[in-house]
């Protein structure tokens, strides 16, 4: 297991050019032209557990604190899906210390990624729920693989909970109030083309297409001098940061009795069998 995570966790930070003549996972490497790739590589589906938030939160933060780094494409190491969201393992039949941990995690992961000074691309070459169209959301640019299956978007309700204020939030400030409450009571997922055109993603591109789209993506948010778009950028997202940085213990404890409850442990429970018998 331990193993499987060093491995798997792979949040890998590489350069895309020239290929990389060292092992991935080395967050040390640079590019020339200072983008780093992160990958998410936690099989089968990339849910974002407790480690993997952990590392991920880890691996920003090096990356922000190496200069040489201007840009990270935030892409998946598993096929077809970027994440599965929130791993619902650690929501269920766990301890209050353990729910505590586990959510100022999402909480850490979320502000990190909504005011990194990096510019933040996601390439999302997979299906994105949930918390894995949170982290889409939270970057400057999103390109979309064209494929049906690769459907986006806030599906809470439909496992019978609900998302965050800041889940919320950070939908409403890419698509719009109105389209963010149909979306969001309904818990749509979106296509790719209806995802395009509710401004879910910016862009659809071929599946061949995604990273060499995000890296001519990327070129253009980096031809903008750093100081004024990072500062643009605090300006347009520190707001709404903010609310969740000004009562991150009370969101906590939300979450915990929230999560505690008999009937959201039941529906959580219901939905993850749900997912597993439909192999059977
Ligand atoms: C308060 C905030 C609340 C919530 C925020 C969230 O992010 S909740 C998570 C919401 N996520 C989803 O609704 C996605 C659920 N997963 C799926 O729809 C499918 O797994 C997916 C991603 C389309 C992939 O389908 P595929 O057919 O390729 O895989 P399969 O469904 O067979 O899953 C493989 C195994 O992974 C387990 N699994 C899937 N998603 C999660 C998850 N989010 N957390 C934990 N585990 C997950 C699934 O049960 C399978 O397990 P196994 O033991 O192999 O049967």
């Amino acid at each position: 297991m331990a193993q499987d995570l060093v491995d798997g966790l792979l949040i890998k930070a590489r350069s895309h050019l020239p290929p990389p003549s060292e092992p991935l996972g080395k967050l040390s490497k640079r590019d020339r032209k200072g983008v780093a790739v992160i990958k998410l590589k936690n099989p089968p589906v990339n849910s974002l557990s407790l480690e993997v938030l952990t590392e991920f939160v880890i691996s920003l933060e090096k990356l922000e604190n190496d200069k040489t780094f201007r840009g990270v494409i935030v892409t998946s190491d598993c096929p077809g899906i970027f994440s599965a969201g929130l791993d619902l393992t650690e929501m269920c039949g766990k301890s209050q210390a353990h729910y505590a941990e586990f959510w100022r995690a999402v909480q850490e992961l979320w502000l990190r990624l909504y005011l990194s000074n990096l510019v933040l691309i996601a390439a999302i070459n997979g299906v994105s729920p949930a918390g894995g169209c949170l982290i889409s959301l939270t970057c400057d640019y999103r390109v979309l693989a064209d494929n049906p299956k690769y459907n986006i978007g806030l599906n809470e309700t439909l496992l019978g909970v609900v998302a965050p204020s800041w889940f919320k939030d950070t939908l409403v400030n890419t698509v719009g109030h109105r389209t963010a409450e149909r979306a969001l009571q309904l818990g749509l997922l979106f296509p790719p083309a209806e995802a395009l055109r509710v401004g879910m993603v910016d862009q659809v591109v071929p599946e061949d297409q995604v990273h060499s789209t995000a890296l001519s993506v990327m070129a253009q948010w980096l031809a903008v001098p750093d100081h004024a778009r990072q500062l643009t950028k605090s300006l347009m997202r520190k707001p709404t940061a903010d609310r969740l940085v000004k009562q991150r213990d009370a969101d906590i404890q939300y979450f915990l009795q929230f999560v505690s409850r008999d009937s959201i442990q039941k529906s959580l429970r219901m939905y993850l069998d749900k997912l597993r018998q439909k192999k059977g």
